[in-house]
């Protein structure tokens, strides 16, 4: 269990972060300076926070009333940042070998060795972090983090500096490495919604130094709680709605237009309405939530068509399938019930 109620104010920025998190994999979104490294930072003791506590299972790792600060060095946290840091001067086995100078030599060379041939480098001991790619040394990073057994891993935004293709790959092996070899909480930083969404278990959205939602990650992605949590989940539709409960199911004016929306979606002090442009769909009929519409603007990604439409009502941005996008002609844009959802702001 993790727990992490901070503070820490700067000319211009504060931050006020509190949540829990009990295990597994947890991905961290929000968009740029809103708080992310900070938490991470403060978490592993390289920052210390105005007030609150930080503890991890027992261990308070600070507590600002009980005057605790834990250096970082005896937190035993695993921090692997953007660029990965690799001593330059030192080889593959040097630099894995780092953090282990009090340990036996026997010790330190068997746990070495084992590590490298985990990371599928033998043979690459020798090397110098300037002869390998930059899959490679990831590899070593996560080695000289892991090396340690860290009792938490924290991760800010490790993939960004590789290209897409090494990116996946990498991004494969990593996690599966992990789930062999670290059971530990994992938090990770990053600003890639679907790598979010493929490598995390639960997300925590960061808005402006805070915590606005934290949950499954279906449960963020499908229901955002409110405007900003949409946003940051990438959700493109989000309009200003007034909702009547007619017990049953909801009724949602937006612009003069009334959309149906199921009563168990209801939510108090709701202002906005939203619908992911994936959830867009195309129909000759429909009994309730289905509009005329003009193309806008299209434009073609690798297999959809990201598609501007405009309605009476609301202008709509619409991710179109190749196939749906030969037969949208004639048809109604359907905004489908169980893919509405109400935000407040
Ligand atoms: N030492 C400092 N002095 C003043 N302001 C700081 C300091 N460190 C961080 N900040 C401010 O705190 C805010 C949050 O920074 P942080 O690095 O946590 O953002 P982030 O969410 O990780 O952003 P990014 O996604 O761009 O990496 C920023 O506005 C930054 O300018």
């Amino acid at each position: 269990m993790l727990y992490v109620a901070i503070k820490k104010t700067f000319p211009h920025f504060q931050l006020d972060a509190h949540f829990t998190i009990q295990n597994g994999i947890v991905g961290i979104l929000g968009a740029s300076g809103c708080g992310k490294s900070l938490t991470l930072q403060s978490i592993a003791g390289l920052q210390q926070p105005d007030e609150g506590i930080i503890q991890l299972h027992d261990r308070l790792f600070f507590h600002s009333d009980k005057r605790i600060h834990v250096p970082a060095r005896h937190r035993n946290v695993g921090y692997m940042f953007q660029h990965y840091a690799l001593f330059p001067h030192l080889t593959v086995y040097e630099n894995i070998a780092f953090g282990l100078k009090k340990w036996p030599k026997k010790k330190v060379q068997h746990t070495v060795l084992n590590m490298i041939e985990n990371i599928g480098l033998k043979g690459y001991e020798h090397h110098y972090p300037h002869q390998l790619s930059g899959g490679q040394q990831q590899r070593v990073a996560l080695a000289r983090t892991l090396v340690t057994k860290p009792s938490i891993l924290l991760l800010d935004e490790p993939f960004s500096a590789l290209d897409h293709h090494t990116k996946q790959v990498m991004e494969q092996q990593f996690f599966s490495y992990l789930q062999q070899h670290f059971s530990g909480i994992v938090l990770f930083v990053t600003h890639h919604l679907e790598e979010a969404y493929r490598l995390c278990d639960e997300l925590i959205l960061y808005d402006r130094g805070r915590v606005i939602q934290q949950g499954k990650k279906e449960c963020v992605f499908h229901e955002p709680d409110n405007v900003q949590a949409a946003k940051i989940v990438g959700c493109k539709n989000i309009f200003p709605c007034t909702v009547d409960d007619r017990g049953k199911q909801l009724v949602c004016s937006v612009n003069g237009a009334s959309l149906i929306v199921p009563a168990h979606k209801k939510k108090n002090k709701a202002t906005h309405m939203g619908i992911h442009s994936h959830h867009i769909r195309f129909v000759d009929e429909a009994t309730c939530n289905a509009f005329s519409f003009q193309i806008i603007r299209a434009v073609p990604n690798v297999y959809t068509y990201d598609v501007t439409l405009q309605t009476d009502h609301f202008t709509l941005q619409a991710s179109v399938s190749e196939e749906q996008w030969k037969h949208i002609h004639n048809k109604k844009v359907y905004l489908p019930p169980e893919h509405l959802f109400l935000l407040f702001e």
